[in-house]
């Protein structure tokens, strides 16, 4: 069903790419993730860029065609790419790092990226419902909303708006809001997006994220490595963003090492980890593309869909 490209015959595909990244191009990378290596940008994500971007020419292409066809005028409409994976495993990095190549190609096309933490409910809501140690479970989405949003974005509405949550205060931003406006591309990043809790009641028609997705990755490693991820980030929290009053997390800014860890690995026990094996995992099948990463994040293999 797939196709496999171990990392050097991937990176070869590097060949064809008469793009190089000059050195402001790179130090903006860097700025994204000041850990992830420059190789990998030009080896892993650069060709992929280039396959993304020969997609969506060729959708492009398709609506010009049918334009004719029909003698109408169809509105342009953005092409989605979705973003997979576990918590920690990378998503939020791979989105940014792809958003910053994809925009460089011919056209520039405005590159809009959308997480689906946005459309969590917010605290008070799951606390009504029980759902504040399910953060990131199906139930803890407002799924019908995000399935709104992204139903509107594909109809060619020029400016769709979606509601934001902050990792600081852990809850729905009630005053903010982000503006998806005229995008050629959306990248939508989430755990949920290949999932197939669909909108609706029963007995209606029932369609689910990955209706929207014109193409979706899937970030994947083992879970050994992503738990290290998600401590070590943890570890950086405490001594960044939980510092601040501000955040919910503040009571975590005093931890010695040994206290952050047992922490960390108990949140990602209780709930990260039930999450990935029983609601993130299983959706793996679904995606059109999958990176193999291994330890330092570094991807080995990259599995395409034959069709
Ligand atoms: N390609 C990469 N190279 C190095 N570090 C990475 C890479 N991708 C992610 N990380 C690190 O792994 C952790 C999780 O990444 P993040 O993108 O926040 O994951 P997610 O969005 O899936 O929760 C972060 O500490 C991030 O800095
Ligand atoms: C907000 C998240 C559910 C991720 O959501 P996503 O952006 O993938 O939709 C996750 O980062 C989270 O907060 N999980 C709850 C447990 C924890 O604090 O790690």
């Amino acid at each position: 069903m797939y196709i496999t490209y171990e990392r050097e015959d991937w990176r070869r595909l590097r060949a064809g790419i008469s793009l190089p990244l000059t050195e402001g191009e790179l130090n903006k990378l860097r700025g994204i993730n000041e850990n992830i290596s420059l190789d990998e940008v030009e080896d892993i994500y650069l060709p992929l860029s280039r396959l993304l971007n020969l997609y969506v020419t060729g959708k492009q292409d398709m609506y010009n065609m049918t334009n004719s066809f029909f003698g109408s005028h169809i509105p342009k409409v953005p092409y989605m790419i979705g973003i997979a994976g576990s918590v920690a495993v990378g998503k939020s990095t791979t989105s940014r790092i792809l958003q910053a190549l994809l925009a460089r190609w011919p056209g520039h096309p405005k590159v809009d990226l959308v997480t689906t933490d946005g459309f969590l409910y917010p605290n008070h809501i799951l606390e009504q419902r029980g759902l504040m140690k399910r953060k990131g479970f199906p139930e803890s989405y407002d799924i019908q909303r995000l399935i709104r949003f992204l139903a509107d974005i594909k109809s060619g509405r020029p400016e769709v708006t979606a509601p934001v949550y902050s990792h600081l205060v852990y809850d729905i931003l009630p005053d903010k809001i982000q503006v998806v406006h005229e995008p050629d591309i959306v990248i939508v990043e989430g755990l949920n997006i290949l999932q197939t809790k669909g909108s609706g009641k029963r007995s209606m028609p029932r369609l689910f994220v990955s209706d929207f997705i014109d193409f979706s990755i899937y970030v994947d490693a083992e879970e050994k490595n992503i738990t290290e991820w998600y401590i070590e980030r943890f570890h950086k929290l405490c001594q960044t963003a939980f510092q601040d009053p501000k955040s919910y997390f503040h009571r975590y800014a005093n931890l010695s090492p040994q206290q952050a860890d047992r922490i960390a690995r108990q949140i990602w026990t209780e709930i990260n980890a039930v999450n990935l094996k029983k609601n993130i995992l299983p959706t793996k099948v679904r995606a059109q593309l999958i990176l193999e990463k291994g330890r330092n994040h570094s991807v080995y293999q990259i599995k395409c869909r034959k069709l």
